[in-house]
């Protein structure tokens, strides 16, 4: 238990009708009765008066809501108070808070008391920060999965099996040291080895979780002309490139946002692929090839009157979306670069649909939510890797020694996962499970 008692707003700055500030730590019950009169009923709203300690002065009329450690969100005392909006009421609570010995919190620390407290793990505290940061349905849910301990959970029974597997491997070597038959070390190889399988199922997962919540990045890419920055503004809803009919007219990279299938998606619109003495255009293509490269979805536009050139045909592959734009001038062909191309009329809109729909399955293919939960964050497949590399490496070793300590390795490492590192609970296994009784 931390000794500072902590506030901050918790609603957003500026004009509102209400403001909650949240206060934590041992202090919170000793300023409610100041400010208040006295402590309310745990966890009912309670119409209160607050006045300044100091003076008396009436400072608002708010809802009181006191929770007593430990059910409350950071297992400490704490408490909210629903105050009217205003600056001036806020600053007047605000000083009456200081003058009670109450300090400002710093970013994040209410969660960080909350997880300090045995709360939540790592993993749940990340998907608050993720449910906060959400912008679209799909990266609410997974956050509130994430939230709710779908991933904790997961880890958790992890480290338990782990726990499980050093304290056997533990007394394996004790047996072998009292010269007894065991055959326990292999028990530990298999389980062990199932473990692995199992983490490695979980990261071989096409890093969907990961995208669904930073973002997935597409681009735009084709021939000069094929009506690119058109297909962009389309998709956009607004004017976002130039777009004209000289050949060469976009160069920077033009970025929008756009939502797919619940999945946020960074679209990039790009200078169109071809050989040029002009150094400026050069830089664009050379841009536009390394964002088809980076880019988790490749949009590649052809024009239907022209034949497919050869730059953008290079740039086909599995999971390339092929368009073939200008159906008003020409009709699509059948295939192009072993593709079907969706055929399009930026102009008349034919085909928009279709490939509006074409885009959202790919991008739910790509981050798309399922009912597994997922890893969200390239911490969670640096300690996973690391976890499932000393399992491999326990199940090499040469002596049951130097199993057990890539064993310990494994276990450390999704221990910084989920911020729980346990030796103890090794112990107690190993004396619980076992009455090895030396
Ligand atoms: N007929 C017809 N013209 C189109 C269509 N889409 C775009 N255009 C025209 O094609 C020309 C080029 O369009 P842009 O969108 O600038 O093409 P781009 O691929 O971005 O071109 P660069 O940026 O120069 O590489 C413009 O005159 C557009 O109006 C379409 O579906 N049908
Ligand atoms: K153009
Ligand atoms: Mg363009």
């Amino acid at each position: 238990m931390s000794l500072d008692t902590i506030f901050a707003l918790a609603s957003g700055t500026g004009r509102a009708a209400v403001s909650m500030l949240r206060l934590s730590g041992p202090g919170s019950g000793p300023i409610l009765e100041r400010l208040a009169g006295a402590r309310p009923a745990p966890r009912m709203a309670s119409l209160r008066r607050l006045r300044d300690p100091a003076t008396a002065e009436l400072l608002d009329e708010a809802l009181v809501i006191w929770f007593p450690a430990p059910r409350s969100y950071t297992g400490e005392d704490a408490a909210e108070l629903h105050l009217h909006g205003g600056r001036a009421v806020l600053e007047g609570v605000t000083a009456a808070l200081l003058a009670c010995g109450a300090r400002p919190a710093e970013p994040g620390e209410f969660t960080r008391r909350a997880f300090l407290n045995g709360r939540m793990d790592l993993t749940e505290a990340e998907g608050i920060a993720d449910l906060i940061a959400a912008e679209t349905a799909a990266q609410r849910r997974q956050a509130l999965r994430q939230a709710g301990g779908a991933l904790a959970e997961r880890y958790a029974g992890w480290s338990a099996r782990l726990t499980r597997l050093l304290a056997h491997q533990e007394a394996a070597i004790e047996f072998a040291e009292d010269g007894l038959p065991n055959t326990l070390e292999e028990e530990v190889r298999q389980a062990g080895a199932t473990l692995a399988a199992e983490i490695r199922a979980h990261l071989d997962d096409g890093g969907r979780g990961e995208r669904l919540r930073e973002g997935l990045w597409a681009a735009i890419v084709g021939a000069p002309n094929a009506g690119k920055s058109s297909l962009l503004n389309a998709l956009a809803g607004r004017e976002a490139a130039i777009v004209s009919a000289r050949a060469g007219t976009t160069r920077d990279v033009v970025e929008v946002r756009l939502e797919l299938a619940g999945v946020p998606v960074w679209l990039a619109d790009t200078a169109g692929l071809r050989d040029t003495p002009d150094e400026i255009e050069a830089e664009g293509v050379r841009r536009a090839r390394r964002r088809a490269e980076e880019a988790d979805l490749v949009i590649a536009v052809f024009a239907a009157d022209q034949p497919p050139d050869e730059a953008t045909l290079a740039l086909l592959g599995p999971g390339v979306l092929a368009v073939a734009n200008k159906t008003d001038l020409a009709a699509a062909p059948a295939e192009i670069g072993g593709l079907e191309p969706i055929g399009l009329s930026v102009r008349s809109g034919a085909g928009m649909e279709a490939l509006r729909r074409a885009l959202e399955t790919a991008a739910a293919e790509r981050a798309g939510l399922s009912e597994e939960a997922r890893l969200t964050r390239p911490r969670h497949r640096a300690a996973l890797g690391e976890a499932v590399n000393w399992l491999e490496e326990a199940a090499r070793a040469p002596l049951p020694e130097l199993a057990a300590e890539a064993l310990r390795a494994a276990l450390r490492a999704l221990g910084r996962l989920t911020g729980r590192v346990g030796v103890e609970e090794v112990l107690d296994v190993v004396f619980g499970d076992f009455c090895i009784g030396k």
